[in-house]
């Protein structure tokens, strides 16, 4: 299957895949690797917005479940994808790349705020936008705020990179027989409950009629043969 084209689109970096072959935190070479590919992208004409994840350092809910009071520790996640987002930010700077990160929870001497007109004239300017610190919410993810501002920058597309090379029958990291889906609608996504990405991102992308690509962000090149139409990955929402 040949996927469409697209010029504007948001990508959502896996922060779990930043920690390279390493536990936990920032591989340096991972980051590198994947902000080249970026660049690649910026270069081929495509108007760029990404959203880092936070799974290398620190998930609300996981904490949640050994203890920590649910809010502070979502904010914590939160704070996490604001160092994954400037570690990107560098990697795409050091590249040469014009970058912008702009933070939900404003931190004024870290990155600017979050205003959507001005994310807008930073991509209109040619410029990398990295949306940090989520919705600025608890109780929510980076997969939701990659639908949100994909719907705000009126992006064509999300493609979320991740570790899993698309959306399966069931989770492929736990049943080794799982079947990938080369196309499948945001009503089956929700329907059988595919918990590739959380069920918010997936209603808001439906509602507002953006495709999601899921890929995987971890072979390199990976992400020209995505954007190009090809490659192994699973469309969302091309069909019923
Ligand atoms: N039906 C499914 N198809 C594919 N992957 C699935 C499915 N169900 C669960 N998964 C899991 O979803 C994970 C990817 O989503 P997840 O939101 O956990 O990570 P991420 O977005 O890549 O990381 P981060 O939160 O650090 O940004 C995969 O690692 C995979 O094991
Ligand atoms: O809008 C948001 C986005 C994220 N969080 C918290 O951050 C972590 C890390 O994000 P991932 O999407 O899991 O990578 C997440 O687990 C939440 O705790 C949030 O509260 N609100």
């Amino acid at each position: 299957m040949k996927r469409p084209a697209f010029k504007r689109i948001l990508l959502k970096l896996s922060g779990e895949v930043l920690m390279g072959s390493s536990e936990f935190g920032i591989d340096p070479e991972t980051v590198n690797r994947i902000a080249a590919e970026v660049k690649s992208a910026k270069e081929a004409g495509f108007e760029l917005c990404l959203v880092v994840g936070g799974g290398n350092i620190f998930r609300g809910l996981a904490a949640a479940a050994k203890g920590f009071e649910r809010t502070s520790a979502d904010y914590m996640g939160m704070l996490a994808t604001v160092m994954n987002a400037l570690a990107v930010q560098n990697a795409l700077e050091q590249m040469g790349c014009d970058t912008r990160v702009l933070s939900a929870i404003p931190m004024a001497s870290v990155c600017e705020p979050y205003i959507r007109r001005k994310a807008v004239r930073h991509l209109e300017k040619g410029r990398i936008v990295i949306f940090a610190a989520g919705t600025g919410n608890p109780y929510f993810t980076t997969d939701t705020a990659a639908a949100l501002r994909a719907a705000e920058m009126g992006c064509e597309a999300l493609f979320k990179g991740t570790s899993v090379d698309g959306v399966y029958n069931a989770d492929p990291k736990k049943d080794p027989s799982a079947t990938r889906y080369d196309e499948l609608g945001f009503d089956q996504v929700l329907k059988d409950n595919l918990k590739v990405m959380d069920a918010s991102a997936v209603a808001l992308c439906r509602e507002n009629k953006i495709p999601i690509v899921v890929f995987s962000i971890r072979e390199q090149g990976n992400l020209a043969t995505v954007l190009s139409g090809g490659g192994t990955a699973t469309m969302v929402g091309t069909t019923e």
